[in-house]
């Protein structure tokens, strides 16, 4: 029997690396099969080395908001390239990456760049620590924050698909400093609070979890969190990774508050004498933009979009908080490849698109796609629900989560992942690229033109009606 070439790709590298891939999602571990080894990818399409061409719904997990290789961003890349690949010194590029952050987010006053997600959440955590002097750690089961030690306890994600309740490795010690508790269960959170809140340096969370498949809070959760942290000195962290500047031109976060951008003011230094002077300029912009919401975040974390497709991430947050990190403070934290050239050229070019046509646009694609999708399948009598957050959504199959709904991990754990194991096999036959897991979220793009969501919903007829065939 002759392989295809994604079979003998994967077979020569499982010999080369552990299990063929460099980031376990990628393994189709839980859905089982060949992961399509990639040769190219334009707009709404991913072409695997066989020349097969899927309509993608996992854009790089996240960070493809205007769609694959969009020539603007290639082009400013290629730029940046031609200038030097990286310098290890400050570039103008940082600041102005940093300032767009402010300028969306502005309790983001200050904004470190980081490679990964996961850097920034590790670094968010060290920092909540070394302000407060606390140990302990709050996340919520089903929530994924990248990989550092912490972080791993009922994570959502490759470790909810794997089933896992953690990582091997971790020092119990350390895992011991991490409490985890149910999502959107207030109840959990205040009486966790009364009983530790004097030894917890921070409560971190999803804006909106999207790696259990997507679980909004339920109104007023996110509030809670801020209220019972600020009670007991502690920092809320809300992990925007995921849904920063995906959902809203300011995340989750500006979703669910309402914020919309303002643009920043520039402070140059003509205007004011001293750089204390500018800096409490720029903090009372910020804190006049944000004083009247619901709730504000003590740090924000970001990645994926930001980076436009490149190894790029960032924190931030009050100066007064962010001041603590070295340089300036005692928590240390650093990076050879932090603010990369190549990387915070291809996220300013990114944020620049990402304008409001882009976000509706964006949002009208998903709906439309999850009506049809929910149409499609209630037609052929197969239990779901569609859980959605902007323009992120995730379906789960069966019974009882069709009858009760999903709003924590324990909900998700009830899906029947047998009945996505097939519908994403019969999706994929159809041309259509869904992430390899029932527990992450779908993405669609700027560049899913109405072809695009065409071929989409020929797909889901295909799909739907063979999966109920064999019910
Ligand atoms: C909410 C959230 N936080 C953190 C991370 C970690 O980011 P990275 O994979 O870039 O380390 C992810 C990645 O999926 C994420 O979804
Ligand atoms: N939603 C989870 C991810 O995006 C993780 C990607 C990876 O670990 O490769």
């Amino acid at each position: 029997m002759s392989l295809t070439a994604s079979q003998s790709l994967f077979a020569r590298s499982q010999l080369a690396t552990p299990g063929g891939v460099n980031s376990p999602v990628r393994a189709f571990g839980s859905v089982g099969g060949t992961p399509s080894f990639i040769a190219d990818a334009k707009g709404p399409y991913v072409r695997d080395v066989d020349g097969r061409i899927y309509v993608d719904l996992v854009g790089t997990w996240g960070p493809a908001l205007l769609g694959h290789a969009h020539p603007e961003v290639v082009a400013t890349v290629t730029e940046a390239a031609a200038r030097g690949l990286s310098f290890g010194a400050p570039t103008a590029a940082e600041a102005e990456l940093a300032e767009a952050v402010t300028a969306r987010v502005p309790a983001a006053e200050q904004v470190r760049l980081v490679s990964t997600g996961t850097e920034a959440t590790m670094t968010a955590i060290r920092l909540a620590r070394g302000v407060t002097g606390r140990d302990l750690l709050v996340k919520f089961a089903g929530c994924y924050h990248g990989h550092s030690d912490s972080l791993l306890a009922q994570a959502g994600s490759g470790v909810a698909t794997q089933g896992l309740p953690g990582s091997a490795g971790v020092p119990a010690d350390i895992a011991a400093l991490t409490i985890v508790l149910p999502y959107n269960d207030e109840d959990a959170l205040r009486e966790c609070f009364a009983e530790h809140g004097r030894d917890i340096a921070a409560v971190i969370t999803e804006a909106c979890p999207a790696n259990m498949g997507i679980v909004p809070p339920a109104p007023g959760f996110n509030r809670a969190i801020r209220e019972v942290t600020r009670d007991h000195g502690a920092l809320m962290i809300t992990d925007e990774v995921l849904t920063g500047f995906r959902v809203s031109p300011a995340g989750f976060w500006g979703l669910e508050t309402g914020w919309r951008p303002a643009r920043l003011p520039a402070v140059l230094p003509s205007d004011l004498v001293g750089a204390e002077a500018m800096l409490e300029a720029r903090q009372e912009w910020c804190r006049g933009q944000v004083g009247d919401l619901d709730y504000v975040p003590d740090l924000f974390t970001f990645g994926k979009v930001i980076g436009g497709g490149m190894p790029l991430a960032a924190l931030g947050g009050s100066a007064e908080i962010m001041g603590h990190l070295a340089p300036l403070g005692p928590v240390y934290q650093a990076g050879t490849l932090s603010g990369n050239p190549l990387a915070t050229a291809a996220g300013l070019a990114t944020l620049k698109l990402a304008d409001d046509a882009c976000y509706a646009r964006v949002d009208a694609v998903a709906q439309s796609i999850r009506t049809y999708l929910s149409a499609t399948l209630s037609a052929h009598d197969i239990p779901h629900v569609i859980n959605s957050a902007g323009s992120l959504f995730s379906v789960f199959f069966g019974e009882e989560v069709a009858e009760s709904g999903v709003s924590s991990y324990a909900d998700a754990q009830r899906q029947d992942e047998d009945l996505y194991r097939a519908f994403f096999h019969a999706m994929r036959d159809a041309g259509v690229a869904l992430p390899p897991s029932c527990y992450e979220a779908w993405f669609v793009s700027r560049a899913h033109d109405d072809d695009a969501v065409a071929a989409i919903f020929t797909a889901i007829d295909t799909a739907v009606a063979e999966v109920a065939q064999t019910r």
